[in-house]
């Protein structure tokens, strides 16, 4: 069983989700669906993923669809008020379900410089039902608040690179402040040399774990939700099973010295996805 926190509107949310980029095709639903099998009650998803026919499939073939969040997010392109709503039903479409559990806005596209509305926009889905949670992705501190100041509303998420590699402290503490979730994307740092890390060998034997165990337990110890992507099924279920140890808190301190900064230049006030 995957703990579950509370969000700021009171959605009961897995402290660990499931990833689905490159999750595509039969293999793709057959890999979902086995996440959904293995406990995961998390699902993240995007337009810009292609996949959301997949995850919505592997929803169905679960027959557990009232336990799962599903999350998918609204593209660059159709950033605005209209093309917000009109995304939302194209992907509920996709998805073949009668609600979005969370919305995201996947990039903040500062120079386009319509977030704002297409957060209204996204408000207005949630008080006719077509979305669940209202969230964003990629945002920084000072978006944020050009967000709540604008609309109000502060989201319930923000999905953003995490990983010891970049443990985004600053912005955990200023989403604590504001009751704002954190979800960590590509939280294993995507397979690069993370997990063969002296300290994170050091710290998973300590434990009898694996390197990937010690790493999703020091998200969820930080109190960040990773949604890890994996292919395959052993795999998905070690991911999962990291609610039975504790880390110490030199055992914290040692895998967040691993800082060195973003994977691949990822910086919301620069990097832009349409
Ligand atoms: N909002 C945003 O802008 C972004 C969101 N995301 C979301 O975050 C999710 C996770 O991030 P992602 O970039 O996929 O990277 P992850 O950090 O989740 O790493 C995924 C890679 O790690 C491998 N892996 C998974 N588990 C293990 C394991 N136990 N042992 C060894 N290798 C393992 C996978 O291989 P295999 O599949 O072969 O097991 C895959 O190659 C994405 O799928 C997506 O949903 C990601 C990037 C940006
Ligand atoms: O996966 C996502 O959600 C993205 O936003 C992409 O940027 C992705 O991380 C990627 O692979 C970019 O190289």
């Amino acid at each position: 069983m995957i703990p579950t926190v509370a969000l700021n509107d009171g959605t009961s949310f897995p402290e660990l989700g499931f990833g689905t980029y490159k999750l595509q095709g039969e293999d793709g639903v057959a890999a979902i669906e086995a996440a959904i099998g293995a406990g995961y009650r998390l699902l993240d998803s995007a337009v810009n993923y292609e996949n959301e026919t997949e995850v919505g499939e592997a929803v169905r073939r679960s027959g557990i669809r009232d336990e799962l969040i599903v999350t998918t997010k609204v593209p660059g392109r159709d950033h605005g008020y209209d093309q917000t709503i009109r995304s939302a039903h194209a992907s509920l479409e996709r998805l073949g379900l009668e609600r979005i559990d969370l919305y995201l806005i996947h990039w903040p596209n500062p120079s386009v410089g319509r977030y704002v509305e297409t957060f209204r926009a996204m408000v207005d889905l949630q008080s006719d039902g077509a979305v669940g949670s209202v969230g964003v992705s990629n945002f920084t501190e000072q978006m944020l608040t050009r967000l709540i100041e604008e609309t109000g509303v502060t989201p319930a998420v923000n999905q953003v690179e995490m990983h010891p590699y970049f443990p985004q402290a600053a912005l955990r503490a200023f989403h604590a402040a504001h009751g704002i979730r954190t979800e960590s994307w590509s939280p294993l740092a995507r397979r690069s040399e993370l997990l063969a890390e002296q300290v994170v060998a050091d710290v998973a034997a300590a434990h009898g774990v694996t390197p990937t165990q010690a790493v999703l337990r020091w998200h969820t110890q930080l109190g960040s939700t990773p949604i890890p992507k994996s292919a395959t099924p052993a795999r998905q279920r070690e991911n999962a099973d990291v609610f039975g140890f504790t880390l110490t808190d030199d055992e914290m301190a040692a895998l967040s010295s691993l800082e060195r900064g973003r994977l691949w230049g990822g910086d919301p006030e620069t990097h832009e996805e349409m």
